[in-house]
């Protein structure tokens, strides 16, 4: 029997849901541990929460790797409980397709599900499974006792499988393994079964067996949520302590947070104050899977991992998790100058809904004022870029990814994420990574060349599967600096292994290395924004490259500009650019004087439109094509 649900979907599921009238709110809930206040005159439509205590609650997340179908079974469990209903699929599509990011960054909900006499209510906070959003996945398994780790039948356990079992077994989540795609011709249940047992150690009579696309085996997986996932725990007569695990910003309501009740009770109308911050807020409206507003103004009061508790009680705060750490660095300006103010106005308010990117001020002699982000990796920097262009309308430059150096001086040590604040030569602690990929056994040579081109080191292997029949995966690991990874490191990776090979990577702190500050000069004035810094080891070749790119994208002048790539004070590449007559007029014979005057305008636009650096002027458009070709 189906029940019919109150809907307060976050992300992808609330967008899909918004043409809804309002959201419907409660005076008073608990998503992991206590039970609701009686309802007062609740909505008809809305199911009384005191139909469920916690014994009747469980909170889960779905945890695979990218594209084993996590969004597609959220979607078939969403439809059987009856959650959104199956005809609006295809609406529901077109707005998920639009909204690729949210997407990307996963979904919450809530469904209700009916087994035997007893109702039960299941908040589904999933996560995304992309590399660069672990934090994100640790945050959302924050507020769960459960996951269905997911694993595409054709193509087994794969990167991000492990990762995400690993972190949830850390958290103590219970794990239901399930396989999903059965339905395809090149599924291999029984090997993938034998996969999940050697790798996790999980009996294969535990392994369910899906089709999230057809349907088949998801009302197993509804009754495994129910049976194997133990209930959330707390003391409903404790004092109030709710875990904050997630915040957005809704233009009418300010900041929503998203809150797992520990113990106590939470109403519309409690005081309660941040742990944190000290800061006291009002309640001012409250709704599934622990929706919470308040009076809170700016989205940066709402700490990831803070403990909120009524006012005037002391409480122990939770333990939080690490805050988010940028791990990738870039610049951020605008084609044209003077477009500044609105392009600082659409990152504001992007950053407001994702509130892992960092944001700082700077400005270059060469590209004017902008902002310097921080991101979760390359992949969450694109993402993230992709959504700018659409909000504000236009290109923008991005200078090359870098990330955070730690150089140190004799009485401190400064983290330094622009290339342009570097010394000129230091041996300095670079960020490193743990890096693990899963291939088929004959591509390991080919992804170690690949790694060793990458200064990796510390090399291990082990293979995954016994059988003697069928080719084996191999699990490779390394560590590896993670500036190396930033920037093509993934594509190359699909590439030399025809696509098979996943990758996933950890931070594992910083290594010293020798590492050096790269200048470019056009016509002997540095240009800030070209900055990079190399490994010691690989700077000829690097310089080199790039002179020959400047040499190829600059605009000739009308006297001859050397192209330098300095270290220290040394030139270690050079290329020069010949002297160019721009007489724009001189193929015009006689008295043709418009149309001199014509070419003599649109010579005074296009000159508009130039970055002077020294005497060379570079059109805006050539930075756009250097910095857009550092990034791939
Ligand atoms: N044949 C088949 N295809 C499936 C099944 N489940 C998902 N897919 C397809 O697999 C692809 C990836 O599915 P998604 O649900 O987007 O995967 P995801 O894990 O959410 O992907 P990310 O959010 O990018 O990590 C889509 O093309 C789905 O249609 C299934 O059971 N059978």
């Amino acid at each position: 029997m189906r029940l019919r649900c109150p809907v307060t979907l976050r992300r992808t599921v609330s967008k899909r849901l918004c043409h809804q009238p309002t959201w419907q709110t409660y005076p008073a809930f608990c998503t992991s541990a206590v039970i609701c206040l009686p309802l007062p005159a609740a909505p008809p439509s809305l199911v009384s929460l005191e139909e469920f205590p916690c014994n009747n609650i469980r909170n889960f997340s779905i945890i695979a790797h990218i594209d084993h179908g996590k969004s597609t079974l959220a979607d078939r469990l969403l439809e059987m409980t009856g959650t959104i209903n199956v005809n609006s699929k295809g609406a529901n599509q077109q707005v998920l397709d639009k909204l690729k990011v949210e997407r990307e960054r996963g979904i919450t909900g809530n469904m209700f599900y009916q087994q035997e006499e007893r109702s039960y209510l299941l908040n589904l906070i999933d996560t995304p499974g992309h590399v660069d959003f672990s934090w994100e996945v640790s945050r959302s398994m924050a507020a769960c006792q459960g996951a269905l780790l997911l694993v595409d039948a054709s193509q087994g356990v794969q990167a991000q499988s492990l990762s995400v079992f690993y972190a949830a077994k850390e958290r103590g989540l219970r794990v239901i393994p399930v396989l999903n795609k059965i339905d395809l011709p090149a599924a291999q249940p029984e090997r993938v079964k034998a996969q999940i047992h050697s790798i996790f150690g999980i009996n294969p009579a535990d392994v369910l067996h899906i089709s999230a696309k057809t349907g088949e085996g998801i009302s197993a997986v509804l009754q495994a949520i129910v049976e194997r996932i133990p209930p959330p725990s707390g003391e409903i007569t404790g004092n109030l302590k709710a875990f904050l695990f997630d915040s957005s910003y809704d233009r009418y309501r300010g900041v929503i947070s998203l809150v797992s009740i520990q113990d106590g009770v939470l109403r519309k109308g409690d005081r309660v104050a941040s742990c944190h911050t000290r800061k006291k807020y009002e309640i001012t409206e409250l709704g599934q899977v622990g929706y919470m507003a308040c009076n809170m103004k700016q989205s940066s009061e709402a700490h990831i991992g803070d403990t909120l508790h009524r006012v005037g009680e002391v409480v122990e705060p939770l333990p939080g998790f690490q805050p988010a750490k940028a791990m990738v660095y870039a610049g951020i300006y605008p084609v044209q100058s003077n477009d500044f103010p609105k392009l600082e106005e659409s990152i504001k308010r992007l950053v407001l809904t994702d509130r892992s990117v960092t944001v700082q001020r700077e400005s270059s002699a060469a590209l004017g004022q902008g902002c310097r982000l921080g991101f979760l990796g390359s992949l969450h920097m694109d993402v993230f870029r992709q959504r700018l262009e659409d909000e504000y309308d236009t290109n923008i430059v991005v200078t090359a990814p870098t990330v955070p150096y730690r150089v140190v001086y004799k009485d401190r040590t400064v983290v330094v994420s622009n290339p342009t604040d570097f010394p000129d030569v230091v041996d300095t602690p670079e960020p490193i990574a743990k890096a693990s990929i899963i291939v088929p056994e004959e591509y390991l040579g080919e992804m170690m060349d690949l790694c060793f081109e990458h200064r990796a080191e510390d090399f291990d292997h082990r293979y995954l599967e016994s059988s003697g029949e069928v080719s084996n995966r191999v699990m490779l690991t390394c560590t590896i600096p993670l500036s190396e990874i930033v920037t093509d490191f993934f594509d190359k990776l699909k590439s030399r292994s025809s696509g098979f090979a996943s990758f996933d990577y950890e931070d594992a702190g910083y290594k010293q290395s020798n590492l050096v500050k790269m200048i470019f000069l056009l016509n002997n004035r540095p240009v800030d924004a070209l900055a990079l810094i190399v490994h010691r080891s690989a700077e000829q070749a690097i310089g080199r490259m790039w002179v020959k790119k400047l040499h190829k994208v600059i605009p000739r002048q009308l006297f001859e500009v050397p192209i330098q790539a300095v270290v220290g004070k040394k030139v270690i590449a050079r290329e020069t650019l010949s002297a160019l007559r721009a007489d724009v007029t001189a193929g015009l014979y006689g008295g043709h004087y418009e149309r001199k005057m014509k070419h003599l305008e649109n010579q005074k636009e296009a000159k508009r439109k130039m970055k002077r650096i020294g005497r060379v002027e570079l059109p805006q458009e050539a930075f756009f094509d250097i910095l857009s070709n550092r990034r791939s």
